[in-house]
Parts: C-alpha cells; structure tokens; sequence
C-alpha cells in the first residue's frame, strides 16, 4: 500500500521528507518485529519509550516511521500528535476496516465479561454461526485457540486479528473490552454492533485515579458506539438495569438502549429466581415472549451473566428457544467456579474472584448452599490497587470459617507485605496467613472435612505465579487435585 494512501486516515499530520513514492507492507509498533518495508510507529510506553527504537527499526528494513517528536533516521518520518491513537487509525484503514464486516458484540464491566463472552459464544454456536471470541483466557477463531498477553490487545494486534476472522469468514465476534483498553484507545476506531456492561465495582484504582475516572473509561465504549452509522447493521446498548452506575452509561449512548435486571423493572428480566447447589432457575422474560430456564451454573451473579448473554443474543435477533438451548447446556468457563472434583468428600472450588465484589458474590452463593464449613484461599496481587487488599479480606472473613491469605502474583512487591496490608485491620480469628500459595492450598485440603467447600481464588484460569518479576509455573487446579489425592488416599 502507498505510505499516502494510508495517511488518509489520519486527521493531520506533518512529514519530514518526500513520501510520494514510499509503499508499506506492513504496520509495527516493536522494532523487534520490524521486517522490511514495515511502517515503524513509536508508542511511549508505562516502560520505555519507543522513540528510542525508531533507529532499530531502520537498521531492521521499516520504510518510514511514524512518531510523536523527532527521531534520528534517514528515512522519513511522519509526525502526529498522538502516535497510540494514530496507530488504532492506520490499523483500521491497513486492515480494511475489519469491525465493519464482522459483527462485534464488546462486554465491559468489573466483573463477569469472560463469562458472558463465553455464554455468547455458546448460544451463537447454538445457532451455527461461526464466531470469534477475544478476552482474559484466550482469543478463538472458531474452534482454533490463540494466546493473548492482554484481555483486551493493542489496536494493531486486534485489527490484524479481526482481519483474519473477516478472511476466514467469521460472523459475530465477543470481546471483552478493559477499561484500561478504553483509556488507552485500543479499541479506538472499532466499529461495535452491541455494547454490555455488566456491573461496577471497585478495581484497578492503581491505574484509575477514582471510580469515576474507571467509569469514565467504561463509558467510552458507550459513547463511541454507533459511529459509524450502517442502516443494516442497528446498534445496541445493553445495560445492567440493577447497577447505579448504568444510568451514567445510558447517558453516554444516542443508541437504543436496552435494560436486564433482576430486581429492577428492566425490558429483559430473570423472575422466580431459585438458586441451589445444583445450579440455578429461572423465568427469562422478554418483550413479547418468556421461557423457563435451568442452568447448572451457581450463584445470583450466574444468573446476571446468563441475562446479560441473553439480553445481547435477543439484540442480534437470535430466537429464544436457541438462547434457552444454549444455557441450558453450558456448563461453565474455564477457571470460573470451577470444581475440582477426584471424587473426594468435599468440594473444591477454583474461580478467578480477584475484587471485593467478585469475592463476596461467590462466598454467598457458596454459603447458600454449604452443609458445613467454608474455607477460603486469597491474596492480592503486587504492584496494583493497594486500597483493595484490606476490602478483600474483609470479604474473606465476613463468609469464611477459615480464610486463609497468601500470595497471588506479588509482582515486584515482597509478599509478606501484601499480607500486612491485607491483616492489617482484621478483628477475630477466622484467619491465617501462609505466603506459599501452593502450602496455604495444601493447608486448606488438610482441614477440609466431610460436606466442607475449599474455595481458591484469585488465579481461576492462570497457569503462573509472578514473583519478583518471573513468571513461574503455577495452576491452582493442578495443585488442588495433588493435594486432595494426597490427603485422600491418605485416609482411604
Ligand atoms: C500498563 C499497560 O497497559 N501496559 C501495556 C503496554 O506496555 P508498556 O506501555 O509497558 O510498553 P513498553 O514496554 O513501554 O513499550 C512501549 C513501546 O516500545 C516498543 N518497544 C519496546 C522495546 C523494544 O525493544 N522495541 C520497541 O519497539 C513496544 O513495542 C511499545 O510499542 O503495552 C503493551 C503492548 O500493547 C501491553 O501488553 C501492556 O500491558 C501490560 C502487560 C499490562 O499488564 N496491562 C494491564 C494493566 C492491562 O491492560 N490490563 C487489562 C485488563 C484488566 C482487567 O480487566 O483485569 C487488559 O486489557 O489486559
């Protein structure tokens, strides 16, 4: 492609030497990965700066460069204002403008968006669509699996991604959108059919300056749906009636907007709610029509994701029998209450609960249904939202007989630290802290008894513990089940 054409995305911009005859073959923005012909982009990182990189890429073949200020090369250089927002415009116009040839449904909120992408991809499936799916776990191509380092990738690996999914003729894409993406401009230019949010509660204040600055971020999602305006492809906005902060973002939208709840009079609600240890109920009614469902999955916060699912599906015009289908089949999400079951007299359960929220919502599901004692593995991680710890361990106490803390990715932070923090306030005795994850486990299965639960939280999914800033092989599930075979065979 000709290095002008592709500058016809951007608004404004000022270039250092002639360009006319200058063509790309591809867009970069780590001069590790520059190869030639590539157009080079510096991005000033939270670590380094990638201006600092622009020589590199020149050594490595790139054609010109885009950045901020000037760099020293004697290729051309394309100066802009913002080079992370310039990067999501080249991309989208490289790419083709992907989004708009794909349907894209993003979910937002603190909690809950890996399911609801899941459960979207359950029900789309459901109707054999061919789908896509982008978030936390993984990004899928159909049945194919991807690792991603980010939920929610730069705007440059995203739109080489949905370029791929628009080749091997994807249909509906399911993203989960960060906050953190929608304040860095990931996701700038993307052209979203139905947005979700989910709830808000309180998370990544490290990186968000207050809650209304976290919720700003969610709002962006909202404020830049629909514009790009296509008669054939309506747009939607899908809100959690029961939280307080959708009002906000329903202020946020000019696109139709459409309510689910529980306790709220909403346009999409789940009534007669009954909850046990076999899962969930419930009368999901619409506009127009209603139909009962039965779910294995457990917990009122279950039951918001499955509205959520829905209420998004019925936007995309998926009929409710599908929908009805599809939840009822599902049987859960990796790493999100998920049980770790070797046949052993109590239950053990693994989720990815790394907020106070979270924390309380599946404590209480499990309280619900518990014959006996609840015991509760937890930690905070290192490096992020300090005012978090002592909320989550209050979380920890109020439902468990035991809770015991311990390390959860301490990062570059000592973990004993973490722990302090954590402690610092707490009354009573229903607690311990072990700062070996994989011993404060074993410890938690050793105690367990006959009808007790284990829950493990925090890590859900996660296959690693960083620890002074090195990654090291750690999966919750893997040392739960050689716990229990350990202490079971033990007694059997
Ligand atoms: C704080 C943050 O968001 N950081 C993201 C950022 O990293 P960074 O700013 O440190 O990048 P950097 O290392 O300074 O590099 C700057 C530029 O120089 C370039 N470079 C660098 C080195 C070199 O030799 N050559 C070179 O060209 C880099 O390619 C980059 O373009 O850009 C990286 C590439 O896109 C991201 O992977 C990284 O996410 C890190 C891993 C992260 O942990 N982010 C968290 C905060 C995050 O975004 N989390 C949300 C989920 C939150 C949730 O819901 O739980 C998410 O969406 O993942």
């Amino acid at each position: 492609m000709k290095l002008t054409e592709i500058l016809d995305a951007l608004h404004f911009y000022r270039e250092t030497k002639e360009i006319e005859n200058v063509t790309i073959k591809g867009l970069e923005i780590d001069s590790r990965n520059v190869e030639q012909g590539d157009l080079f982009i510096c991005i000033e990182g939270f670590t380094v700066d990638g201006h600092l990189y622009a020589r590199q890429a020149e050594e490595q073949g790139a054609a010109a460069v885009i950045a901020e200020k000037p760099v020293d090369v004697s290729i051309p250089v394309i100066l802009v204002n913002d080079t992370t927002k310039a990067v999501a415009l080249l991309a989208n116009k490289f790419y083709d403008y992907p989004t708009e040839k794909l349907n894209v449904i993003g979910v937002t909120g603190t909690n809950g968006k890996t399911s609801v992408t899941y459960l979207l991809e359950a029900i789309f499936k459901e109707q054999r669509k061919k789908t896509g799916l982008i978030g936390t776990i993984q990004m899928k191509m159909e049945d194919d699996c991807f690792d991603v380092k980010n939920t929610t990738p730069d705007s440059l690996f995203l739109q080489r991604s949905f370029q791929q999914m628009v080749n091997r003729k994807i249909d509906t894409v399911f993203m989960e959108v960060s906050s953190h993406a929608l304040d860095l401009g990931r996701v700038y230019g993307c052209d979203f059919d139905i947005a979700v949010f989910t709830n808000l509660s309180q998370d990544h204040l490290d990186y968000h300056a207050s809650m209304g600055d976290y919720l700003h971020a969610k709002s962006l999602l909202f404020s830049q749906l629909g514009n790009r305006y296509d008669e054939k492809k309506p747009k939607f906005a899908v809100v959690n009636k029961d939280d307080p902060h959708s009002k906000m973002l329903i202020k946020s939208t000019s696109q139709p907007v459409i309510t689910y709840g529980i306790e709220q009079q909403a346009d999409i609600r789940a009534i007669d709610v009954k909850l046990d240890a076999n899962g969930s109920s419930f009368l999901l009614k619409t506009f127009n029509e209603e139909v009962h469902i039965t779910s294995k999955l457990m917990g009122n916060f279950s039951v918001y994701n499955m509205l959520a699912a829905a209420s998004a599906a019925i936007c995309a015009g998926i009929p409710l029998h599908t929908i009805k289908r599809a939840l009822e089949s599902t049987t859960g999400v990796s790493g999100r209450f998920e049980p770790v079951n070797l046949g052993q007299p109590f239950g053990v359960i693994v989720d990815y609960a790394h907020t106070p929220d979270s924390l309380e919502n599946v404590l209480e599901t499990i309280r619900s249904f518990v014959k006996r004692k609840v015991y509760v593995v937890v930690g905070c991680g290192g490096d992020r939202d300090k005012s978090k710890r002592p909320l989550m361990a209050d979380a920890a106490v109020k439902y468990a007989d035991l809770a015991i803390f311990t390390s959860d990715n301490p990062r570059t932070e000592e973990p004993q630290a973490i722990l302090n923090d954590m402690v610092a306030g707490l009354q009573g005795n229903n607690f311990q802290v072990i700062e070996n994850r994989k011993q404060a486990i074993d410890e938690a299965i050793r105690l367990a008894e006959e009808d007790d639960i284990v829950l493990i939280a925090g890590k859900g999914h996660e296959t690693y513990q960083l620890i002074n800033g090195e990654v090291h092989d750690f999966d919750d599930r893997i040392v739960a089940a050689n716990a229990i075979k350990f202490n079971w065979n033990k007694e059997n």
